[in-house]
């Protein structure tokens, strides 16, 4: 009875995808880049972490050797050698370097389209789109309207936002119009409400996701951002590896943010989870539910929101620590049929200049009671994981990629 269950690392590139230059990103490499600061003491973080990076769980899997192959150099305290499963680099052909490019991709469905794009300009959006935002979402008018990191736009602008009632509208260098808003003074659901109506304006734009940003706290000392975000997404050109287990009859638990990525398409199970620990508990609880066919998939989306957007080296290294530390739990509860798949969707890395995802390539790392070691090489298409996931799962191949087994 074969399942599938594949992890998304968000943001846990490596390094090196070739055409990095035209996104600025030459030279990037998210996991390694933290490898070689923990190794030279710059990781470190009282009451945190310290010393080089420990990640014993993943090596074993592969991760310094995916690596290597990526980028031709082994960072430190990484093997060369993995002592179970296959390893290899997924390459994306989707253009951009955001969630969904990846995410679909991986799920066997390239992005065919040019994401829209807001420019570097203040303001930012159009002056139509805003005004008809206001009009349309009952608004006293919005704040922000520019390019600007989550977490710093709120310490900046959100006493403001409290006090007038205008929620903070502003984007990244990806395809997102983003709108925070305090939980309780503007409300959660209104918060909700507001995006949905920006969604229904921006889809046409080609502007991926309209991302609800909820944060608490009374003043720019205590805001915090919650686990109520909530990911208004465009849903995916052709039908993607979830959607097609659904229509075999197959159970598909989207955990932590996957459904809203794929706008709820080809789900049966959605569970919601925030934080690493609650998401890994939320992955080994699904594979006590999940039956023959089942494919479980998982975004730990920490990686990428908390400490690579964030720039933070120690924080994104007791991360990986942490979830190398709970990987055994994982690989104890497969079964002799059961594929596990770790994976990334894009880069973050967190000695990068600026707070924006990096164009890299990304680890594969397959494990199973049933399946030999090796290399699986540097694949062209991150369809190639979607379309080994499809075969495993008794599937009709798809338009897009190969199965690497
Ligand atoms: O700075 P924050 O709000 O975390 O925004 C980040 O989150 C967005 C979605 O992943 C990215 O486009 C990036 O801008
Ligand atoms: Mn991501
Ligand atoms: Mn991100």
């Amino acid at each position: 009875m074969p399942r599938a269950i594949l992890c998304i690392l968000d943001s846990v590139g490596i390094g090196g995808a070739p055409d990095a230059a035209a996104y600025g990103d030459t030279g990037s490499n998210t996991f390694g880049h933290i490898a070689e600061h923990a190794a030279a003491g710059k990781a470190d973080r009282a009451g945190l972490r310290s010393g080089p990076l420990n990640v014993p769980n993943l090596d074993a899997l592969g991760i310094g050797a995916a690596i290597k192959l990526s980028t031709g150099t082994l960072p430190p305290n990484l093997s060369a050698t993995p002592k179970g499963g296959r390893f290899g680099v997924g390459r994306e052909v989707s253009k951009g370097k955001d969630t969904p490019s990846g995410h679909w991709e991986i799920a066997g469905v390239p992005v065919p389209f040019e994401w829209g794009y807001f420019p570097q300009t203040v303001p930012t959006f159009p002056d139509d789109l805003i005004a008809d935002l206001i009009e349309k979402a009952e608004l006293p008018g919005v704040l922000g309207n520019r390019h600007a990191s989550g977490t710093e736009i709120i310490a900046e602008l959100g006493e403001e936002s409290i006090r007038t009632g205008k929620p903070i509208v502003y984007t990244s260098i990806d395809s997102v119009f983003q709108i925070a808003a305090h939980e309780t003074h503007f409300g959660l659901d209104r918060l909700y409400r507001v995006c949905e109506i920006a969604f229904w304006m921006t889809s046409p734009l080609k502007i991926g996701r309209v991302i609800a940003r909820p944060f608490i706290g009374e003043d720019a000392a205590s805001f915090k951002r919650t686990g109520n975000r909530r990911d208004f997404a465009i849903a995916p050109p052709e039908p993607t590896l979830l959607d097609r287990n659904k229509a075999a009859g197959h159970q598909v638990f989207a955990i932590g943010k996957i459904s809203d990525i794929y706008a709820g398409h080809g789900v049966t199970h959605k569970i919601k989870g925030t934080g690493l620990p609650q998401l890994f508990d939320k992955t080994l609880e699904a594979l006590e539910m999940a039956a023959d066919r089942a494919f479980v998939m998982t975004n730990f989306v920490d990686f990428d929101s908390e400490y690579g957007h964030r720039r933070d080296v120690p924080g994104y290294a007791a991360a990986l620590e942490y979830f190398d530390a709970r990987l055994p739990e994982l690989i104890a509860k497969l079964k002799h049929d059961d594929l596990l798949i770790l994976t990334a969707d894009h880069g973050n890395d967190p000695t990068w200049q600026g707070t924006d995802h990096t164009r890299e390539q990304i680890p594969i790392l397959l494990f199973s009671p049933s399946v030999s070691q090796g290399e699986i090489g540097i694949r062209s298409t991150f369809a190639d994981i979607g379309e080994t996931i499809a075969h495993w799962l008794g599937l009709a191949p798809g338009r897009h990629g190969k199965s690497f087994l």
